[in-house]
């Protein structure tokens, strides 16, 4: 099976390292230059430290061979996963470049957080049919999980070649509805927008107190120390994505703090700070 996996980003990156592991080939492209050979060391450094630790029995150099970057979009793709970041434009755009490249035995899935795969669809009128959502968990390489998508036009077969495809990257599908945020983020959105008013409006806690808190209350990580490693920047966009598609509910409504940071360029661990400073 061979993938073209588009955005060479934290996620794109996370996904092509799963599936070279996995013995799938793929293809990353990226719109910038400088993204390929960074995730191409990002995604050595991760398969030599999994064949290090004993979770991989490859050498790293036959992992390495499955993975090629292409500035264009190659042939004999199976499927194409899509991980640029949450605009609705820039993904319509793609969409619709994908929808001309490529013949109806190509599947489309996009890693959107957010976006409704109705609304992809809308950006592909000649095979509406094999586009859906696959929404992959950061860091790829450790959570299992894996939201699938169907759109209004998704064909069942999909989503069962979707669930082989996710069973084959060792993780676990399961359905989500076509809604803002699907499930996870449908939830995920009030417990960093709920944690950001306790801190910045009501002055309940400091941020550090709430993440102990979480982090004591069994959570992984607290609010904060999450929003720092998924990005400030992805998490607003995916905020206001989920806002603007429910019409405004106030559930969703994205805080001037994120923006804040946004605008400073303080976007998480990849900018060295974020709600913290990172070495
Ligand atoms: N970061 C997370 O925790 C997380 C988790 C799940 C899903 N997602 C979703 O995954 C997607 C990507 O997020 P990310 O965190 O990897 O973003 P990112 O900013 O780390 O990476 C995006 C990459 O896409 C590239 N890009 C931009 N426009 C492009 C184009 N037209 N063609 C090819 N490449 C292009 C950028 O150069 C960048 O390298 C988003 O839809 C996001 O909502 C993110």
């Amino acid at each position: 099976m061979r993938i073209l996996v588009i955005g060479a980003g934290t996620m794109g990156a996370g996904i092509a390292e799963t599936a070279i592991q996995k013995g799938l080939s793929v293809w990353l492209t990226d719109a910038l230059p400088d993204a390929l050979p960074r995730a191409t060391h990002r995604i050595r450094q991760n398969v030599a430290r999994a064949y290090d630790k004993g979770r991989l029995d490859e050498p790293v150099d036959l992992v390495m061979a499955r993975l090629k970057t292409v500035e264009e979009w190659p042939d004999g793709v199976d499927w194409v996963i899509e991980a640029v970041p949450e605009q609705l434009e820039l993904k319509h755009d793609l969409f619709r470049a994908l929808d001309t490249r490529y013949g109806p035995q190509v599947w489309l899935a996009s890693n959107t957080s957010s976006i409704a795969v109705t609304r992809l669809q809308a950006a592909t009128p000649r095979y509406p049919e094999r586009v859906a959502g696959l929404h992959f968990f950061n860091p790829v390489a450790r959570m299992p999980l894996v939201e699938v998508i169907r759109g209004l036009d998704t064909r069942p077969e999909y989503l069962d070649a979707a669930r082989e495809l996710v069973a084959r990257l060792g993780k676990t599908a399961i359905e989500a509805p076509d809604r803002p945020g699907f499930l996870v983020n449908r939830v995920a959105r009030p417990y960093y927008l709920e944690a950001l008013r306790m801190v910045d409006d009501d002055r309940l806690l400091s941020m550090e107190e709430v993440d102990a808190v979480f982090e004591g209350a069994g959570f992984p990580m607290g609010p904060f120390r999450l929003m720092d490693l998924v990005g400030i920047d992805v998490n607003f966009s995916v905020t206001k994505s989920v806002f603007d598609q429910t019409f405004g509910d106030p559930r969703y409504r994205p805080h001037p703090w994120q923006e804040r940071l946004m605008l400073r360029g303080h976007l998480g661990r990849k900018t060295g700070r974020g709600f913290y400073r990172y070495e």
